[in-house]
């Protein structure tokens, strides 16, 4: 308009042009200079290139629906982004020719995203060696809120100077709805172990499977003979005196028999209601009932039902239908349910009497009745 302006001041008067003929033509002078200043299409141009990158991306699924926000956005539209946009990002990245700001805050690697972190457990099987500690863990762990540490750790008291850390990285990798559990018999017996996992954690639940004294003493010279054949017979193992009953309660397989002194030095450091015992005896006739109480006392839901279950004849004991690493049936390995070494009856009879008065006070300290006569 400027230019039009200053053409029509220089046109001599004389020439008398017209009102109109100086407007059309100043119009045109107008267009000329607006052309000089923005070439033609550039507008047009840029408009379609938004367009297409948006019409490229495909639109099914959320993922996809992510993405195409992303190729969308206008460059007024880029800020420093989430923790979870970076994470989006690290799965896909952004089309070409669109720059999308980096956040360089680190995001967790895609691994923890799948699989969860390693925990301390929440959970542990303290004891009791040959209770059937090894059938209660693997029937908790095909319940999904459960992982569990496939081989006895030790930590608590073996490996304790090597530092959680250490017992941290043993565990399976859990999701935070998950529990972590591990299982090492030995601990229920071994005097400092309680205070160490009270100060692990105090909240930690402890599962400990009994079983008839008696029993899970044969059971325990049965493993060790099978080890050391030339060991010495039950009866001199068992026994200082053995036509004066007078039981070795150095004897490890005796020793361990002795719940009440055991739990006792438990009670120091755990309430009672943290300690849930699993009757050995029932889980062999009613896993599916033995696991719902687990589950009960570990805040589970009753997945673990008798449908995970069948009693396979020829092992004599009940076997999983579907276990937690395979589709197929399993029982447990030969090393449990093992045939017993025979033991004569006098001696049997003398062991009762003396675990008696301690299953006794078991009973009344736990509140329940086993019934190991
Ligand atoms: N379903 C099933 N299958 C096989 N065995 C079963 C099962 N349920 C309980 N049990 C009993 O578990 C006993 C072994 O106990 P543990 O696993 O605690 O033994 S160990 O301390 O880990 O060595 C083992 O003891 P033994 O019979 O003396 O071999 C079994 O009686």
């Amino acid at each position: 308009m400027a230019c039009a302006l200053l053409f029509s001041r220089l046109l001599p008067i004389s020439h008398r042009l017209t009102r109109t003929s100086v407007c059309v033509f100043s119009l045109f002078l107008s267009y000329v200079c607006y052309c000089l200043l923005f070439p033609a299409g550039t507008i047009i141009q840029r408009s379609v290139d938004v367009t297409l990158s948006c019409q490229r991306v495909p639109t099914q699924g959320a993922k996809m629906r992510i993405r195409k926000s992303l190729s969308c956005v206008s460059p007024s539209d880029v800020r420093p982004t989430t923790g979870e946009e970076a994470r989006l990002k690290g799965a896909q990245s952004p089309p070409s020719g669109v720059q999308v700001a980096r956040n360089d805050t680190p995001s967790p690697p895609m691994s923890n995203l799948k699989f969860g972190n390693k925990k301390l457990p929440n959970a542990i099987i303290v004891g009791v060696k040959k209770g059937g500690t090894r059938a209660v863990l693997e029937f908790i762990r095909i319940h999904p809120d459960v992982r569990a540490a496939g081989t006895e750790t030790h930590f608590f008291d073996r490996n304790y100077d090597r530092g959680l850390e250490w017992y941290r990285a043993l565990m399976p990798r859990t999701l935070e709805s998950q529990i972590t559990m591990e299982k090492t018999p030995s601990y229920f017996v071994t005097k400092d172990t309680p205070h160490r996992i009270s100060a692990m954690s105090r909240d930690t639940k402890l599962i400990v499977v009994v079983r008839d004294p008696v029993t899970r003493a044969i059971s325990d010279y049965t493993q060790t003979l099978s080890k050391t054949p030339d060991l010495p017979s039950f009866q001199e193992l068992a026994f200082r005196n053995q036509s004066l009953g007078i039981v070795d309660t150095s004897w490890n397989a005796i020793r361990i028999g002795l719940y009440v002194l055991h739990l006792e030095n438990w009670l120091r450091y755990f309430p009672q209601a943290q300690i849930h015992f699993v009757s050995g005896e029932r889980l062999i006739t009613d896993p599916a009932g033995e696991l719902a109480r687990v589950q009960d006392f570990l805040g589970l839901k009753r997945i673990v039902t008798d449908k995970h279950f069948y009693f396979n004849r020829t092992k004599g004991f009940p076997c999983l239908k579907k276990p937690e690493s395979s589709g197929s049936p399993r029982c447990l390995g030969k090393s449990k349910g093992r045939t017993h070494v025979q033991i004569d009856r006098d001696a049997i009879e003398q062991l009762r009497d003396f675990y008696r008065p301690f299953n006794v006070r078991f009973y009344e300290t736990v509140g329940h009745d086993f019934k190991w006569e």
